[in-house]
Parts: structure tokens; C-alpha cells; sequence
């Protein structure tokens, strides 16, 4: 039998890169429809800022082997809805997840299939286990970069479609200088 070797790295705290990962840039161009404001989104898409960057180390989609990757999510916001992640379902949708806070402040939204969502709090050292058949998109609330690190099966994949169609049903804003987690008025069953 052939093994694969072992794999030991450092990450670094401070900027989120892992060295010799493969690198994902996402501008807010890549999220189109996705934020609430339209007239906000078109006004920041005139600069085009860079919303999140992902540094993964990825296997082969085979059953039993994991991938793990770290997420440098920028502050901002497009009207009062903050920056976040597309968020997915997993394309095998009974697969888990691991995310662990390394810097900044922010949070996890979960949904179920029905649309029963959860907003989970995140800073340094937070763990959150994302269940089997949870979507999952994580929020910058801060105002530095929200840097976490994701450990997924590596045949989980990523089902953009219902969520890149319908959002979550809560929505994470800021309004009178506080962050509030409320209902997405988009949002159709
Ligand atoms: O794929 P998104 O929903 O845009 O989230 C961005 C990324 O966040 C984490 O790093 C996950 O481990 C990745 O699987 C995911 O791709
Ligand atoms: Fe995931």
C-alpha cells in the first residue's frame, strides 16, 4: 500500500495564510444578488472590494479523508447587512464540519433544509460543529478581519444553489450602532 505522507504547517495568526495552500479570492462582484441593498451593492461594486480569501488544503473527494482550510473574511458591509460567505449545504449533504475561531469577530449562520436558522457568536477560540445537513456562512460583525479555520470531509463539496436562490432566513445587521440577527424579509418558504 502506498501511504500518504503526514502534513504539519503552521498557520499564521496574524494574517490567516496557510503556506503552500491553494488560494480562493472572492470580490463582491462574486456575489451578485446575494445582499439585500441592490442600490448599496452597485454603489461598493464600483471598487469591488475583496469580501472574503480562502487557503485550503485539499485531498482527493474520497470517503474518510479531510480537507481543511482557513478563511480571511474582511470587514464591511453592503447597506446595513454585513459582509459574509456565500454559505452552502454540503453537495453530500449528511457531511460535517469543524470551524475554529482565530482572530477577529463574527459568527456562524446555520439553516436547516426547511429553513430553521441558527446564528452562533464567534471569536478567538470558539468551535462550532456544524451538524450533518446544516448550509453554513459565516459574518464579519467586527471591524478587522474575521479569520477562522474549516475542517471538512473532503468529499463533502459545496451546494451553492438553494441558498444562492432563496439566502437564509435570518439576515445579520447592524442597526442603531448594535449587531442584530433578524428576519430576512426576502425570505420565502
Ligand atoms: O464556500 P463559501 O460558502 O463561500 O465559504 C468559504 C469557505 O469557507 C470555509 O473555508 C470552508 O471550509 C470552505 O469549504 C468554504 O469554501
Ligand atoms: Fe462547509
Amino acid at each position: 500500500m502506498e501511504y500518504k505522507r503526514p502534513i504539519g504547517l503552521d498557520i499564521d495568526l496574524e494574517t490567516g495564510v496557510i503556506p503552500g495552500a491553494k488560494k480562493l479570492v472572492r470580490r463582491l462582484s462574486d456575489l451578485k444578488g446575494y445582499f439585500l441593498d441592490e442600490e448599496a451593492y452597485n454603489e461598493l461594486l464600483k471598487e469591488d472590494p475583496v469580501v472574503y480569501e480562502v487557503y485550503a488544503i485539499e485531498q482527493e473527494e474520497k470517503e474518510g479523508d479531510l480537507n481543511f482550510a482557513t478563511t480571511v473574511l474582511y470587514p464591511g458591509k453592503v447597506g446595513k447587512e454585513f459582509f459574509f460567505t456565500k454559505g452552502h449545504f454540503h453537495a453530500k449533504a449528511d457531511r460535517a464540519e469543524i470551524y475554529y475561531g482565530i482572530k477577529g469577530k463574527g459568527g456562524m449562520l446555520l439553516q436547516t433544509p426547511e429553513g430553521e436558522a441558527e446564528w452562533i457568536p464567534m471569536g478567538p477560540g470558539t468551535v462550532v460543529y456544524v451538524p450533518p445537513y446544516w448550509a453554513h456562512r459565516t459574518v464579519n460583525t467586527g471591524n478587522e478581519p474575521f479569520i477562522f479555520l474549516a475542517i471538512y470531509p473532503s468529499d463533502a463539496g459545496h451546494d451553492y444553489g438553494s441558498i444562492k436562490e432563496k439566502g437564509f432566513s435570518k439576515i445579520v445587521i447592524e442597526e442603531d450602532g448594535e449587531v442584530k440577527v433578524v428576519d430576512n424579509p426576502r425570505w420565502k418558504e
